[in-house]
């Protein structure tokens, strides 16, 4: 059963409580938080108080996507705020198991993100903490790029090695993720599509939930 995140960058900062109510009532599993510091990736958005702030207004699972330097600094912070999920990535951490750990420590689901260019060669020692995997299919930094094709074979190795090693990991795909794209990622084995620009740059946020989701089925068998 695939789980659509609608991610909130791209959302209006000016009404966002109203957006996350749309997206969760038009039948969202999670909500992606993109948190960015300007040094791992080029832009800067969104703090623990914003998740603060959404927590008492939805039931989502919160899905904190790190792309920050040293995560551990700030992995309590943003338990403290309410996230479920957090996930760091794979080459902003020297440490992974220990970050890994602190996740766990902190009774959050750890996830471990890959940029495209980076191989996936490092998961078996980590995977007993780990709840999601998480593919970029762009390069991090920026909403409304345009899907990478070479991620779909990375996306179809980990689904393969998920299923053999740790059933019940979720594989979450994120970057250029629409109605044009979800089949092929869903075909590939991703369980949670993130889609950013795709829903929230949508007329309608709540519509543009329900096309992902057809369109992800078509890509089920
Ligand atoms: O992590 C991200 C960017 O680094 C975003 O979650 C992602 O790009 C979603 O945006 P879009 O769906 O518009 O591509």
């Amino acid at each position: 059963m695939i789980k659509i995140a609608p991610s909130i960058l791209s959302a209006d900062f000016a009404v966002l409580g109203e957006q996350v109510r749309a997206v969760e009532q038009a039948g969202a599993e999670f909500l992606h938080i993109d948190v960015m510091d300007g040094h791992f990736v080029p832009n800067i958005t969104i703090g623990s108080l914003v998740v603060k702030a959404l927590r008492p207004l939805s039931g989502l699972v919160f899905d904190v996507h790190l792309m920050i330097d040293n995560p551990d600094r700030y992995i309590n912070d943003f338990a403290a705020a309410g996230a479920d999920i957090i996930t760091v990535h794979v080459e902003a951490c020297p440490h992974l198991h220990r970050t890994m750990q602190m996740i766990k420590q902190a009774g959050k689901m750890a996830g471990v993100a890959f940029n495209p260019a980076t191989p996936v060669n490092n998961l078996d020692y980590v995977l007993p903490l780990i709840d999601l995997v998480l593919v970029m299919t762009v390069n991090p930094g920026f909403g409304g790029q345009k899907f990478i094709p070479q991620m779909l074979p990375k996306i179809q190795q980990i689904s393969h090695y998920l299923k053999e090693n740790k059933p019940g990991t979720w594989l979450e795909v994120d970057g250029g993720v629409n109605t044009d794209t979800a089949s092929d990622v869903a075909r590939a084995g991703a369980g949670v599509l993130v889609a950013g620009s795709a829903v929230f740059g949508a007329v309608d946020p709540a519509a543009a939930v329900r096309a992902l989701r057809e369109a992800a089925r078509g890509g089920k068998e």
